[in-house]
């Protein structure tokens, strides 16, 4: 029971580090810092173990667990419940992904209470290695380790906007084959030096992560720009043309928000004329937005608007808007590379951040409101209803006509179960607003949305299921070759 308890310790100071998105280093010098503060007895080689291999499951673990109702039931001593829920989510790894499968403890209440659980524990990780499309666990996580905490592929797109008038695109193209020779017909390909051309995102690259892209002229000119694969299914999957206006909703730093600017403008533009209004509500995350708007060559098509979009943007005021882009703060459970996370929190605070440092400017900031001290029920709870809001307020602009909402989450409560909310909601079904069917959303695209999700709601009509599910895409984290993703199209005749 001891070691059970000292991982205790050490794995609460890794969930209230990362809260403050303070997990800085390797995983191994925070493990051992925690040790030290707690003076744990049990040997720190032996908790790292666990914590590095605890810490890689934890989204799916706290899945499992919600699933199987084991923190439903936990018995109470004085009005308290008598076991912590990290110490139960430790004895679920060991049962469900250590290698032995067991749970290294003698007689003792707690372990016969998880034991308790055992059958639902096994057959809800079953059910979520369906719904995850997994051959087996080990294929999610093997990629996993700490010392390869980074993206398997460096994701950049060439931004038309900023290409030469004379060439084009073909122009960068040229470029690009100077750099990398050697063209392979699939991401997982990629070594350094080649490059692959993405089938699903026009204009998308993977090169290896060794090759240095932040120093290349195309890079310094804002003539391509770094972004992940799935982060670019947004803006594709709206697809505005030169006559639609755009809202982004929540648009720092703002990489949906120049993709949605390349799909309008197809090329350089000198027309003085605004067509995307993006809404940030955090000042500072607002001037990166500036920054990235300004450096992709569309500051005469994207108006920054600092404030909530819920309160600042009204239907009233942007009565001619056609399309949304609504990609809002949510838990960030499908992101990994803890390098991105540090380098994103150095640049709000201020710090020099390493130059040779490609990572996308991705949405890191989360939900900081929500995560302080919340469990990842009531957390998850919060963030569903903050992000059904955002896209309710979305849907409220008389001529929108295509709505694309997405989330950087591999959570159902933030993605299909938001779907579902939004399909239940009496004024958004008047409006007449309906997800748009696979055909219309990256069809090719492999991994949809979670059947069984929308099963639980819409029960006698399988096929309806089955086809708002094909609507949805998901990406995996790693095994996609980026991000964990989610996106949904809605869409309605005006
Ligand atoms: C996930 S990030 C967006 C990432 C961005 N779409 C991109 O691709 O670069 C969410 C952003 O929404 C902002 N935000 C959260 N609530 C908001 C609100 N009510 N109004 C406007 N912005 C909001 C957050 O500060 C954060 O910058």
């Amino acid at each position: 029971m001891n070691f059970y308890r000292d991982a205790t310790w050490v794995l609460e100071f890794l969930e209230k580090e990362d809260a403050k998105g303070k997990i800085s280093g390797s995983m191994q010098s925070i493990v051992l810092k925690s040790c030290k503060i707690y003076k744990v007895q049990s040997n720190p080689k032996h908790i790292y173990a666990v914590m590095a291999s605890c810490w890689k499951y934890k989204p799916y673990l706290e899945t499992i667990m919600k699933k199987s109702g084991i923190l439903n039931n936990i018995p109470k001593k004085n009005g308290k419940p008598r076991f912590e829920r990290l110490t139960i989510l430790l004895l679920c790894h060991d049962l469900l992904f250590s290698k032995s499968k067991r749970i290294q403890m003698g007689k003792h209440p707690l372990k016969e209470y998880v034991l308790k659980y055992k059958t639902s524990l096994r057959s809800e990780m079953v059910k979520l290695q369906v719904k995850m499309k997994l051959k087996s666990w080990g294929d999610l996580i093997s990629s996993q380790d700490d010392a390869n905490d980074i993206t398997p592929v460096r994701w950049f797109r060439i931004n038309p906007i900023r290409t030469p008038l004379s060439k084009g695109v073909e122009g960068i193209l040229e470029e690009l084959e100077k750099k990398f020779p050697t063209r392979v017909d699939h991401w997982s390909k990629i070594e350094q030096g080649t490059i692959y051309h993405d089938e699903f995102i026009p204009n998308l690259f993977g090169v290896h992560t060794k090759d240095k892209i932040t120093s290349h002229e195309l890079y310094k000119q804002g003539k391509i720009i770094i972004q992940d694969r799935a982060s670019c299914f947004p803006a594709h999957v709206l697809n505005p043309g030169k006559d639609d206006i755009v809202i982004d909703s929540c648009a720092a730093p703002g990489n949906k928000t120049t993709h949605t600017a390349a799909y309008i403008l197809g090329g350089p533009s000198k027309d003085q004329k605004i067509q995307i209004h993006a809404f940030e509500k955090d000042p500072e995350r607002a001037k990166v937005l500036q920054k990235m708007v300004r450096t992709a060559g569309c500051a005469r098509t994207i108006e920054v608007n600092v404030g909530d979009f819920t309160k600042i943007a009204t239907p009233e005021k942007f009565k001619n808007v056609t399309g949304f882009i609504v990609d809002p703060s949510c838990s960030g459970s499908g992101i990994f590379g803890r390098k991105f996370i540090d380098t994103l929190n150095k640049k709000k605070e201020g710090e020099d951040v390493d130059e040779d440092d490609e990572s996308e400017s991705i949405p890191v900031e989360q939900d900081e409101e929500f995560s302080k001290k919340d469990d990842l029920k009531t957390r998850l709870s919060k963030l569903a209803s903050f992000q059904f809001q955002v896209v309710k307020h979305a849907m409220t602009f008389p001529k929108a006509r295509k709505l694309v909402y997405s989330t950087c989450s591999i959570h159902a409560e933030e993605n299909e179960r938001v779907v579902i909310d939004l399909l239940l909601d009496e004024t958004i079904k008047k409006a007449g607003w309906r997800v748009a069917n696979r055909e219309k959303v990256i069809p090719t695209w492999p991994r949809r949305g979670w059947v069984d999700e929308f099963k639980e709601v819409f029960r006698d009509d399988e096929e309806k299921c089955k086809e708002i599910a094909g609507g949805c895409i998901r990406a995996l984290p790693k095994e996609d070759g980026g991000i964990g993703f989610f996106a949904v199209c809605f869409e309605r005749d005006i």
